[in-house]
């Protein structure tokens, strides 16, 4: 791609920090949002391992899976990418559940 009026290299420059500015507050809201998740998913795993419950919740998880495809569709956000995401982080929690199982059994 490219263009007639190509911006000078001071506008580039500029104009590439604007975007990334507002990059950086976005990244640093996912990370406040991740840790107040975690936070909760802490709370979950303790609740479970003290009355003997599964880390993993199938169910649960398909649940929140097809809730947040709808949504990712809303925003026009890739529901495929969504998916990925939330399993990912689910993948780690259920690894943090299993940790403080292993830790309470000791
Ligand atoms: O809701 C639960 O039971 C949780 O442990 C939380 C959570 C999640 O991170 O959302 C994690 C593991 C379960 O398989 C389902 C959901």
């Amino acid at each position: 791609m490219s263009s007639d009026n190509r911006p000078d290299e001071q506008e580039l420059k500029d104009q590439l920090t604007s975007f990334r500015e507002s990059i950086d507050n976005i990244d640093a809201a996912l990370v406040y949002m991740l840790a107040e998740r975690f936070k909760i998913t802490q709370k979950v795993g303790e609740y479970k391992a003290k009355y003997d419950l599964p880390p993993a919740d199938k169910d649960r998880e398909q649940r929140q899976i097809e809730r947040l495809r709808r949504l990712a569709e809303d925003a026009n956000l890739d529901p495929d990418f969504s998916e990925k995401f939330l399993n990912f982080i689910i993948k780690e929690v259920i690894r943090h559940h299993e940790q403080i199982r292993e830790a309470e059994g000791e």
